[in-house]
């Protein structure tokens, strides 16, 4: 345990190898398993507020929760869902005629340690870098979709992954759909994930495959509306796949991570669909920190917002959100129930894995293992830009080997190896030198 507290701990402002692993290893989802095995019983939300006045430090954190736990209290964690009409009621705008964009956007009142609740689309849009359309499918088929899954997620599994030595279990059930027999074959025999095999992968159903085009739709019209960021891939949003979470109950949940980019490719838009009891998704941005572990950014910057995801909308997870954003669903006091799920919800991601994403063409470790795509989120030098790395570790008993390779990305997010459409000439070689994505100026959200 000593040695996970140093490893917490350990700080690096070189530009090496080491120092980016440093910040994928100091993911806030370990600080805080770290901390739940060190003071467990406490709800995650209690957990991370400690965190993030500790400014990220565990074992600080554990001492004074520990010191909290001697006079008796009641635990915190967050009641029902939270939800208010719109922000437009409550935050003053500065006058639009005039001034820079930056300058327009209203001051949101996200403080380090709190949440901030948002419901209404335009505020979602405004502050984070999603998007939603409540009631998206009409009210049959989004009951018969909810009705199939719920079925299937008897069957649904908990992911069993490596925490530091410990095997640890998803706090939630999932399972895997891709449509055809090819694709299965190919998912269960030539894609790794956590550095292991996908056992549970199935054949879509004909409740999913019959969303599947108006999710295609929807998302497509959705980054139409946005600006292309640098490295997005300009084509066509394909869904090809599905990852469908099951969350019985309220302390069923997801911690704080990013989604893999590694078969999507960088900047990926994921669709995201809400069915049965409503839940809150937390968002909270990655502040950087500079050489001496300083936060660099808006000091102010650190609460979280609350998504309020009620059954049938669809979440949009814009480019940008994985690289920059955190997101998690923290376990509740109560829920309401669903009058078809009970105390259920199932979540779908729809997902478009790349086909020069495919492992047959991304760089391999010196395990020959294909490697995972990661960016550098937390370190303030070489922030944004994107790296290989093995992932061997994930799995009991082995341990990464020492690869390491910046990756190599044109405008569109084509790698270097497709020939066919990698524009050599293009400003980014490198994935250096990273615009601003739009909500990146904006004053709000989080990172211990
Ligand atoms: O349940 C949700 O809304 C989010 C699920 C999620 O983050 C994931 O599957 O990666
Ligand atoms: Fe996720």
């Amino acid at each position: 345990m000593d040695a996970f507290l140093r490893g917490a701990k350990r700080k690096s402002s070189s530009l090496t190898q080491r120092s980016v692993q440093d910040d994928d290893e100091e993911s806030t989802e370990m600080k805080l398993a770290l901390l739940a095995s060190l003071v467990p019983d406490l709800s995650q939300e209690v957990l991370l507020d400690a965190l993030l006045a500790k400014e990220g430090s565990v074992d600080q954190a554990a001492s004074t929760l520990l010191d909290n736990q001697m006079e008796p209290k009641k635990p915190r964690t967050a009641a029902t869902v939270g939800a208010q009409t719109s922000l437009r009621f409550f935050v003053s705008r500065p006058s639009a005629v005039g001034g820079t964009e930056a300058a327009k956007k209203a001051k949101l009142m996200s403080k380090k340690g709190t949440t901030l609740y948002l419901y209404d689309p335009e505020d979602i849009a405004e502050h984070t870098p999603c998007s939603i359309i409540h009631n998206f499918l009409p009210q049959e088929e989004a009951n018969d979709l909810l009705r199939e899954m719920l079925e299937e997620s008897k069957s649904f599994k908990r992911v069993t992954f490596k925490l530091f030595d410990n095997i640890v279990q998803s706090p939630h059930s999932s399972s895997f759909y891709v449509a055809t027999e090819a694709e299965l074959s190919t998912q269960k025999h030539e894609y790794f994930y956590y550095g292991g095999r996908l056992e549970d992968v199935r054949r879509i159903t004909p409740q999913l495959l019959r969303v599947r085009p108006k999710v295609q739709e929807a998302v497509n019209k959705a980054i139409q509306s946005r600006k292309k960021l640098r490295y997005q891939c300009p084509d066509e949003w394909m869904p090809n796949a599905a990852f469908v979470n099951c969350y019985d109950g309220p302390q069923e949940s997801v911690g704080y991570h990013s989604d893999h980019l590694t078969y999507l490719g960088p900047k990926a838009a994921i669709g995201s669909l809400s069915l049965g009891v409503a839940r809150e998704f937390r968002v909270r941005r990655i502040v950087p920190k500079d050489a001496d572990n300083n936060l660099t950014d808006d000091p102010d910057a650190q609460g979280q917002i609350s998504i309020h995801l009620p059954h049938n909308s669809l979440l949009i997870m814009h480019a940008g959100m994985q690289e920059e954003w955190k997101h998690a669903i923290t376990p509740v006091r109560a829920i309401d129930p669903h009058p078809i799920a009970g105390n259920r919800r199932i979540n779908i991601t729809y997902r478009d894995y790349k086909r020069n994403f495919h492992p047959n063409f991304t760089p391999r470790c010196k395990c020959n293992l294909p490697a995972i795509l990661r960016i550098v989120q937390r370190k303030k030098n070489n922030w944004g830009r994107y790296f290989w790395m093995c992932h061997r570790g994930n799995v009991p008993g082995q341990v990464n080997c020492a690869f390491f390779q910046w990756a190599d990305f044109d405008d569109d997010g084509i790698p270097s190896w497709d020939t066919a459409r990698y524009r050599k000439n293009s400003s980014t070689i490198g994935g250096q030198g990273l615009e601003p994505s739009p909500t990146e100026e904006q004053p709000i959200a989080a990172e211990q």
